[in-house]
């Protein structure tokens, strides 16, 4: 993905405009969330269970029905133990001893199966939904407006697909199936205690009733920690993605002690979150337990006395006393599974907030196709902010008729980057428009509109695969011979095939296995592939040695043949061979035409010229970049 918010892997000095926006401004590690400070929006978090829910119906119903059986052949045993002490042995009855063994243990093994079945369905359901879920997530997430990824942290994203996506294993999982296991079994349990005695069992209701009570407020309180738990997990993720990604540029510092501090800061919150949700957790087990111990207290102290007054059987009040047990059970796991189903609600809640972002190409269905364009651009009184009532493009018209270079030149943060976006329509216009082959951009699909696109930047993102791959990235259909011919024309084919494996060379991590003119040449192997109409080139400031660089020159001419390119301008050759020329200074074009136009002028384009090029024969340097300039004099002239 081409955009700011990559950090700079490269080590090398970054454009001061590029370095203001790409550096995260504090130790502390940021949000990077939408609407981070909000409470967890339950109804909102449960409408999206529900339809998870819906959409898992079947696997779900089938879990349901091996749970209701499960926990029926459960019931068999506390129930079996009043006709064992009560018949088999108070009435002799010793006919019926066997009949009830082997009852008691053919429900066991019911039970065993039905619970194998059981989690069988269930843990495959879940993973389905969590694998769904990632998905869903991803293709919203790359359907983000570039603004979006310029102001969140990568690895805050990396959390919501990954880690919040995987708690909502709980929800069409075990989880939920538990808990309604667990309800459905409370509820016959509690029936049967009713009949057996009634009292006793008002009491016992009144002990659960205070007891679900205590629960509901521990889960109110118990669940801002679990969101706040994924926030700064991702949070932490996002800032150790960027220390990693960016571990030359700490090291050449000598940072490593910094980001320790940071990262070491970021993981005592965790810890400390945890501990709390630890304490509230270990506080609602604890409770149950005490819960249990009153209901046993209640037994002894009405039971005991009924059974000697004859209003209850000895067998009664065993039975009574298993069937207690089997309610308190589920109470006490409904403690525990009801936490992870906070937690999976927290998750989606977070997962919520980025699916209702609205995305680049939702309105695409209501705009025009654009199967293919001439290529001519036109801005058309173009102005852009990017905060509100800070002008960054101020009234800019201009026209680029197809075919045609447009060279940008301007001092640094003039915001010759910005007019490019939004030729790459990475941002609108705030007033005015952009018009391709005269037809509004806001009109025609984005996604068509993009397939003419092509961008060789400085910071040529490289993935790590082989080289055929990055070449083959705008059309991986592409065959070999193919990937070959344009990087013949790329001025690459020489240096790929002096590697061992040749095209099959895995280049690292964003190309760091190749030098920075081998990643210009393959960015522009692969630009050339993709055959755009409309091509964007940033040419690098840093100087390559005069033979990479001709060879670049060279293989840019070739990429620039026939297509309407836009270019931030630092090579002479390419300024004079523009068709037109902008000067752009505080968001103004301030002067425009040929190179042999501007100079004849003798306006601001000429004074930068001159400034520059009596001792540069052919960068031409922005300003802002004068001191990298004058360093290189000074290397010259050692
Ligand atoms: N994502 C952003 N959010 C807010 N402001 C931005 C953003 N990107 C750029 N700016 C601001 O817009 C202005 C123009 O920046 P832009 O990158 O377009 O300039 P530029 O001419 O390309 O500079 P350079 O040559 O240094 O890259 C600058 O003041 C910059 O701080």
């Amino acid at each position: 993905m081409i955009g700011r918010g990559n950090g700079n892997l490269s080590g090398k000095a970054e454009r001061p405009g590029r370095a203001v926006s790409r550096a995260s401004s504090s130790d502390d590690l940021k949000t990077g969330l939408p609407n981070a400070k909000k409470k967890v929006d339950t109804k909102a978090a449960w409408r999206e269970a529900r339809k998870l829910m819906m959409q898992h119906r079947r696997s779900l119903s089938i879990g349901l029905v091996l749970m209701l059986v499960s926990r029926l052949a459960g019931l068999l045993l506390p129930a079996s133990t009043k006709w064992l002490i009560d018949d088999v042995i108070g009435k002799n009855r010793h006919d019926l001893l066997w009949p009830i063994a082997f009852a008691v243990a053919g429900a066991t093994v019911v039970q065993a199966i039905t619970g194998f079945a059981l989690s069988q369905v269930i843990s495959v359901a879940a993973q389905k939904a969590i694998s769904d879920m990632r998905r869903r997530v991803l293709n919203k997430v790359t359907r983000l407006p570039v603004r979006f990824f310029d102001e969140h942290q990568t690895g805050v994203l990396i959390s919501r697909v990954m880690s919040d996506a995987e708690g909502i294993r709980n929800l069409v999982g075990t989880g939920v199936v538990q808990l309604v296991g667990g309800v459905f079994t409370a509820v016959v349990a509690l029936g049967v205690l009713f009949y057996l005695n009634w009292v006793m069992t008002c009491a016992i209701l009144v002990l659960l009733v205070a007891f679900g009570g205590g629960m509901t407020t521990a889960f109110k309180k118990l669940r801002p920690i679990f969101r706040e738990r994924g926030k700064i997990n991702a949070e932490i993720t996002g800032r150790l993605n960027e220390t990693l990604n960016g571990i030359r540029v700490v090291k050449a510092y000598g940072t490593e002690r910094r980001e320790q501090v940071v990262f070491a800061k970021g993981v005592h919150r965790l810890f400390r979150n945890i501990a709390s949700s630890i304490t509230g957790v270990s506080a609602t087990t604890s409770g149950s337990t005490v819960v249990v111990g009153l209901v046993g207290f209640v037994i002894f102290a009405i039971g005991g006395p009924a059974v000697v007054r004859g209003d209850m059987t000895l067998g009664q009040l065993m039975s009574y006393t298993a069937f207690v047990g089997i309610l308190s059970a589920p109470v006490v796991s409904i403690a525990s599974i009801g936490t992870q189903i906070s937690e999976a609600i927290a998750g989606l809640d977070r997962i919520r907030e980025i699916l209702e972002l609205p995305t680049e190409i939702d309105e695409d269905a209501r705009r025009d196709r654009l199967p293919v364009i001439r290529g001519d651009i036109r801005f058309d009184h173009v102005s852009f902010e990017y905060n509100p009532g800070q002008p960054v493009l101020k009234d800019v018209t201009f026209d680029a008729a197809s075919g045609s270079t447009t060279a940008l030149v301007g001092s640094s943060g003039s915001g010759k980057s910005t007019l490019v976006s939004l030729v790459m329509a990475f941002n609108r216009p705030t007033v005015g428009r952009v018009l391709v082959d005269g037809r509004d951009l806001d009109d025609v699909r984005l996604v068509d509109y993009r397939s003419h696109l092509g961008v060789v930047l400085q910071d040529n993102f490289l993935f790590d695969g082989t080289v055929a791959e990055n070449i083959a990235f705008s059309r991986p259909s592409a065959p070999r011979e193919e990937i070959e011919h344009v990087a013949r024309l790329a001025n690459c084919d020489e240096f790929v095939r002096g590697f061992p494996k040749g095209y099959d060379t895995v280049v690292g991590e964003r190309g760091v296995r190749l030098s920075g003119g081998q990643r210009q040449r393959i960015a522009i192997a692969r630009a050339l592939l993709a055959d755009p109409r409309i091509l964007i080139l940033d040419e690098a400031t840093s100087s390559l040695d005069s033979e990479s660089e001709s060879l670049i020159q060279e293989a840019l001419g070739r990429l620039r043949g026939g297509r309407t390119t836009f270019v931030i301008a630092h090579r002479l050759s390419t300024i004079r061979s523009a068709d037109q020329i902008l000067v752009l200074e505080h968001g103004e074009i301030v002067e425009r035409g040929s190179h042999a136009e501007l100079m004849a002028l003798g306006g601001r384009y000429r004074t930068l010229h001159d400034r520059q090029y009596q001792w540069e024969q052919n960068r031409f340097i922005n300003p802002g970049e004068e001191l990298t300039a004058a360093e290189d004099v000074e290397t010259a002239k050692a």
